[in-house]
């Protein structure tokens, strides 16, 4: 890996501490840094190297999944940490960290390699990557990078804005733009579990495949982001970028080679064939809702309304649940149902494949006819497959499904973050979004938004559940059920 240099922004907020600085942490901990390099801490905070350095041991002491009292290192990780008080819109605060990059790459002998990750509010993401090429941050030696946080616009006129100015500075090959799904490992994992097995490939379109069902649901609730979520959304939160990541991993065709731009042409055109809904298309097949209060674990919780920063009648959804088809030659007439929600009954993240039902019923359970057999890939907090298949219960002649059960050993496994940001350090981008992923999201989100700003039906759902009845009948009336 090359010598380098990181630059966080945002180094003192919420994201920095729970996710980025513990990700840098254990990638030097597991000897996954290059053998060289410094990380740079911005923000607005007036804080002085000292300061930052012992946030940031209050930060791993908090959320590292390593131990750090155990480590003999730790002093060195710390070493390499310096820290530079910076408000992104005052162009000369980008001159005091250039000259102080630039200090630390001679002292240091380093490459002229820098990665600037901005962990700031979207507002900021053009601001700073243009300021940087003003003040010749990016006038490099060596290479620059630019890591980008979600959301990417908040539709599809301005994201292409801001890519438009994110594009002065930066080429799109040198833009990493983190959809953190992408860096979990059961979502890389769909391509090994449909490439690298010959029995599922055969069997999966629309031939064999009667639905498919991508759930991630939470029981939290807005918590402190009711500032952002108010504007946002599920739809926004989730829909744009998560789970259309999960469609197009589960829906892609094969890749002709297993390289970063093959596989993400092939994610793009699943975008592509994604079928365009009329506005009484969309009042359809999407579902909104909103949590109200209820238990959680056994807890009481307050619905949304009632939640600090939420406004006394806002309309944000808390859950979307849609259906969508893929119109292409594998996928044709092959329902896809999506799914998220907060404050539901539990934590999960899964990819269901429902399995078409034999032509003919020559066995019955004791209640009914036989399950279909499905595919579960889970995907968190549990990391696993099953496979549920029909089996005679020991000569009583009641055929039962059995689950074939593959769990991922979670403990201490790499967080998705680490994953995403050695990726970048390393110049993959194929766990990254390109530009026509996300632009090609936005388009299939906006009419959806429309209709949501229109008064598309808001239905409320109590906290601790699987959302509203609504969401279940987009199913039922197909014949089928969530598999919960
Ligand atoms: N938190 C999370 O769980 C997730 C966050 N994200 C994304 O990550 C990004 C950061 O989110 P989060 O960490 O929660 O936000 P926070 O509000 O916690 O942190 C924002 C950071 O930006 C700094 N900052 C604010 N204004 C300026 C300015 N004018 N100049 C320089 N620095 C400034 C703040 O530091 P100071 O006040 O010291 O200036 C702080 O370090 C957002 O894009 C968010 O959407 C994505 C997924 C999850
Ligand atoms: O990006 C986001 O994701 C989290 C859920 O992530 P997970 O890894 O815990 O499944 C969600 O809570 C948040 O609202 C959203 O911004």
């Amino acid at each position: 890996m090359d010598r380098q240099t990181f630059v966080l922004f945002g180094a003192s907020g919420d994201l920095s501490k729970r996710k980025i600085i513990p990700a840098l942490y254990s990638l030097y901990r597991d000897n996954n840094m290059p053998d060289k390099f410094n990380i740079v801490g911005c923000a607005r905070s007036d804080w002085s190297r000292e300061e930052f350095q012992q946030f940031v041991l209050a930060s791993l002491g908090e959320f590292s999944r390593h131990r750090i009292d155990e480590d003999r290192n730790i002093s060195n990780f710390v070493d390499k940490l310096y820290y530079v008080p910076f408000d992104a819109t005052n162009i000369q605060d980008y001159h005091v960290l250039g000259d102080l990059i630039q200090k630390l790459e001679n002292e240091d002998n380093l490459p002229q390699n820098r990665m600037f990750y901005l962990a700031m509010a979207p507002e900021f993401f053009d601001v700073v990557a243009v300021n940087l090429k003003e003040a010749g941050l990016t006038n490099v030696t060596g290479w620059k990078r630019l890591i980008i946080e979600k959301p990417f616009g908040r539709n599809f006129d301005s994201a292409s804005e801001l890519n438009d100015r994110v594009s002065t500075a930066f080429d799109e090959s040198e833009v990493f733009r983190i959809d953190h799904y992408l860096g979990k490992e059961m979502v890389q994992n769909i391509e090994v579990i449909r490439f690298a097995n010959s029995i599922f490939e055969p069997l999966w379109n629309n031939r064999s495949i009667s639905n498919i069902q991508i759930t991630s649901s939470e029981t939290v609730g807005v918590e402190e982001r009711a500032s952002y979520y108010e504007s946002a959304g599920a739809l926004r939160d989730m829909v744009q970028n998560h789970m259309l990541q999960m469609l197009m991993m589960i829906a892609m065709e094969p890749p002709s080679r297993l390289n970063t731009e093959a596989i993400r042409d092939e994610k793009v055109k699943v975008l592509r064939s994604l079928r365009k809904y009329s506005e009484d298309e969309i009042l359809t097949n999407v579902v909104r809702g909103q949590y109200q209060g209820g238990k959680v674990a056994g807890k009481d919780v307050v619905g949304y309304l009632d939640e600090p920063g939420v406004a006394p009648a806002s309309t944000t959804e808390t859950f979307v649940a849609a259906k969508l088809f893929i119109d292409n030659f594998r996928w044709a007439g092959v329902p896809f149902y999506i799914r998220t929600g907060k404050r539901m009954q539990s934590k999960t993240t899964k990819i269901v494949v429902e399995f078409r039902s034999t032509p003919e019923k020559l066995f019955f359970n004791k209640d009914s006819n036989l399950s279909s057999n499905t595919l579960t890939i889970f995907v968190n907090p549990s990391q696993g497959m099953s496979l549920s298949i029909n089996v005679e219960q020991e000569k009583s002649g009641v055929v039962e499904p059995n689950v074939i059960d593959f769990a991922r050993e979670t403990k201490n496994s790499p967080e998705a973050y680490e994953r995403l940001i050695f990726d970048a350090m390393n110049n993959d981008s194929t766990f990254f979004t390109r530009w026509d992923e996300v632009s090609l999201a936005w388009k299939w989100i906006d009419p959806v938004s429309r209709s949501f700003a229109n008064g598309h039906p808001m239905h409320s759902y109590e906290s601790g559940t699987t959302g509203p009845a609504a969401s279940d009948e987009l199913l039922a009336s197909d014949g089928f059920r969530w598999w919960n």
